[in-house]
């Protein structure tokens, strides 16, 4: 007999993947209905955010090694004891039940029965949970705050452990959300009458036009908003870069590393879809999105161009925006799973490309004309150190002042960077500075 899937059984089997392939797939989901997809993501993502605590609790109640068990048990017994713990809304019993019963379908009868025995060795303890208290500094820090042991080690190092602890615990909390009102399918006012009038609460941001803080994006998902292309989802530090980049209607501008295209259709919106935007990408699948994207948003003077950037040859533009590939960092409460994903040689590989790709797009940029250069990174080496090898490589180049652009709050680098970070600015971490040719 086939048993349902439920959003539990379903988030269990996007974990395992994970652990198992490293892709996090939420397309097993698609067969369940909006509320319970939702509920998918909320579980994958909560239970990355809190994985070596959670880690730390299994191996604390079970006589088998954590080391020993497969991703399968192991993700079943994180999701149960992540509901027991964490989810109010589920009495322990359910969510001993449910788990158990995961775990006889996937495993047989005796996981089964080993599921039930560590979480009731854990429901009997529930009202003193046990701490971390590993001699190992850095790794009582990052069991504590479900940090891989690099970044933890990194932080303290250069914030202090004090702030460290506060960037970790933002990592930890659900994140804040944006939404950007799109005046190529509506006007901003237009669009705040909509969201009153669908009772849904926001708070208009005064650091950038058009933005609203929202408490969750499903309202706008479920009624289409989306797909008519009336906001996008776009958090408010990823609307520094273009309204740095500052393009205007009539010019030509390149959006290099361009897809899924948010900031290109906020260009398109700032110019008006006037002028040209060429929205270049190595990965087809991604540009696909872009292309589909630009349609609904009526951003129609953007054209799409499948590439590597390292080996374009382009004439020169006005504008160009280098929206780098990055660790990451900045960006652990909304991703989750790029903690788990990123070490020290993945942030190596990241600043040779990333200077590649800065020495390419150098070479677009005409006499007068500017270079955005950003990233989701809260790392030196991808941000102003990389910057500061340009500009000794690049004797052409000179970084501009960004304080006509941007907010006081976010200025850095003596006025002439923008760096956000999570614990301060209740957004993501992003990073970027505007470069102008002049010679
Ligand atoms: C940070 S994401 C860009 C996000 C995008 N700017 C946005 O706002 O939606 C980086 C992108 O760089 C692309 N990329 C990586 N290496 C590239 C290369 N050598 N040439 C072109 N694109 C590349 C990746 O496919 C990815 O889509």
């Amino acid at each position: 007999m086939e048993t349902e899937a439920t959003a539990r059984s379903v988030s269990v089997e996007i974990l395992i993947e994970f652990d198992e392939n490293g892709i996090l797939d939420y397309s097993t989901a698609n067969e369940l209905d909006t509320r319970d997809r939702a509920e998918v993501r909320e579980y994958v993502q909560n239970i990355l955010r809190k994985r070596s605590y959670l880690d730390f609790l299994i191996d604390n109640f079970s006589n088998v090694n954590i080391e020993e068990m497969k991703p399968s048990l192991k993700n079943i017994l994180r999701l149960g004891i992540y509901d027991m713990i964490y989810m109010d809304s589920t009495p322990d019993y359910a969510a001993i039940n449910e788990s158990v019963e995961i775990a006889k379908l996937m495993l047989g009868h005796r996981t089964g029965d080993l599921v039930n025995a560590i979480m009731r060795n854990l429901q009997r303890d529930g009202d003193q949970l046990p701490k971390p208290k590993f001699k190992d500094r850095t790794k009582l820090v990052a069991t504590t705050f479900s940090h891989p042991e690099w970044l933890v080690k990194r932080w303290s190092k250069r914030f202090g452990e004090r702030e460290a602890f506060q960037l970790m615990q933002a990592n930890n909390k659900r994140p804040t959300y944006y939404v950007r009102a799109n005046n190529l399918r509506t006007k901003t006012e237009n669009f705040k009458l909509r969201m009153t009038k669908n009772g849904i609460q926001f708070e208009e941001s005064d650091w950038l036009p058009g933005y609203f803080r929202v408490d969750s994006v499903a309202p706008f998902i479920s009624k289409g908003w989306l797909s008519k292309g009336f906001c996008q989802i776009q958090d408010i530090a990823a609307g520094f870069a273009p309204t740095l980049l500052d393009p205007e209607p009539g010019e030509t501008i390149y959006d290099l590393c361009a897809a899924p295209g948010t900031k290109s259709i906020m260009m398109s919106d700032m110019m008006n879809a006037d002028g040209d935007i060429l929205a270049v990408d190595i990965s087809s699948e991604r540009l696909d999105k872009l292309a589909e994207s630009a349609l609904e948003y009526h951003a129609e003077n953007i054209k799409v161009r499948r590439a590597d950037v390292t080996e374009l040859e382009l004439d020169e533009a006005d504008g160009v925006l280098l929206d780098a590939p990055c660790t990451g960092t900045g960006v652990l409460s909304k991703r989750a799973d790029l903690r788990w994903r990123r070490d020290e040689e993945g942030l190596e590989r990241a600043v040779a490309q990333q200077e590649q790709l800065l020495d390419s797009a150098a070479k677009m940029v005409k006499k007068g004309g500017r270079l955005v250069y950003s990233t989701c990174s809260l790392e030196e080496e991808e941000n102003m150190q990389q910057v500061a090898k340009f500009l000794k490589k690049h004797k052409n180049f000179e970084l501009e002042p960004v304080g006509g652009y941007l907010p006081d709050e976010v200025i850095t680098e003596e006025g002439k960077a923008y760096q956000t970070f999570p614990h301060k600015h209740n957004c993501d971490g992003h990073f970027g500075v505007r470069l102008k040719r002049v010679k």
